[in-house]
């Protein structure tokens, strides 16, 4: 079964008098264990892309199915558990919950599943060390820098056991180092976990990690290719 596929998928948004293009018939089918980036200009479609196959956002053509369930077909409830139980979403405001420390930001959506609070506690520190915040773990996010945000916003959007990792602009906020370290958890835990990965960057180096570039303009997908994949530098 695909982990995601894509048929036609169309989304126009209204501004006053005007119709603006997001989505224009995107096609697109994900295997699971796939590591894709989706390139294009600004205003191409790829946070559109993300939001509709993270069911953040209804399309208004075509279908989206997400690991084997139609997305046009599912309850607002039932969309509420897929996001929760199958997709985690790495978005470029870290979205961390300022007034809970690291761990706790890393176990609510563990917490929301139900786990008990050993459970989540096990999985949060483990999640926190795998991306090299062990020690940091009582700290608030206003008592982290913006790279270590963005990896506790990783620890979170991984704890939970999702199938697919959708990414936006995971690097944006994140010097080089950073970038690379965060790019090689990815990797590893799409190398480990099988964890399916779709990632919206423009950043060369992110799309260096790639093994399927897709490029995106004015809302259509342009090309879409394999390649092998290069790590970034360590600096
Ligand atoms: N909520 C919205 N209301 C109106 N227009 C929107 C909305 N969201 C996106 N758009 C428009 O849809 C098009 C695609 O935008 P989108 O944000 O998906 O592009 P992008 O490729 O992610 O861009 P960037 O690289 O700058 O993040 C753009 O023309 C954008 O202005």
């Amino acid at each position: 079964m695909s982990a995601v596929v894509c048929e036609a998928v169309c989304r126009t948004f209204h501004q006053g008098d005007a119709l603006i293009t997001g989505l224009d018939h995107v096609s697109l089918e994900i295997q699971p264990g796939e590591f894709l980036c989706l390139s294009g200009p600004s205003g191409s479609g790829k946070t559109t892309l993300l939001n509709a196959i993270g069911a953040l956002d209804t399309p208004d053509g075509g279908e989206i199915t997400v690991g084997g369930q139609r997305l046009g077909s599912l309850s607002r409830a039932e969309l509420a558990e897929l996001r929760l139980r199958r997709i985690g979403f790495v978005f470029q405001a870290y979205n961390l919950i300022p007034v809970l420390t690291a761990r706790e930001n890393v176990e609510f959506v563990m917490q929301v599943q139900g786990l008990s609070a050993a459970r989540r506690r096990a999985v949060a520190d483990e999640m926190l060390a795998a991306v090299g915040l062990a020690g940091l773990e009582e700290r608030r996010p206003a008592q982290l820098s913006g790279g270590q945000q963005q990896r506790v916003a990783v620890a979170r959007a991984v704890a939970s056991g999702p199938d697919l990792v959708l990414a936006d602009e995971p690097t944006a906020n994140l010097d080089s180092h950073s970038s690379a370290h965060l790019m090689d958890l990815f990797e590893q835990l799409n190398g480990e976990r099988g964890v399916t990965f779709v990632i919206a960057t423009h950043d060369p180096g992110v799309m260096g990690y790639a093994r399927r570039l897709v490029r995106m303009l004015d809302g259509r997908v342009v090309a879409d290719e394999a390649q092998t994949p290069q790590r970034m530098a360590h600096e």
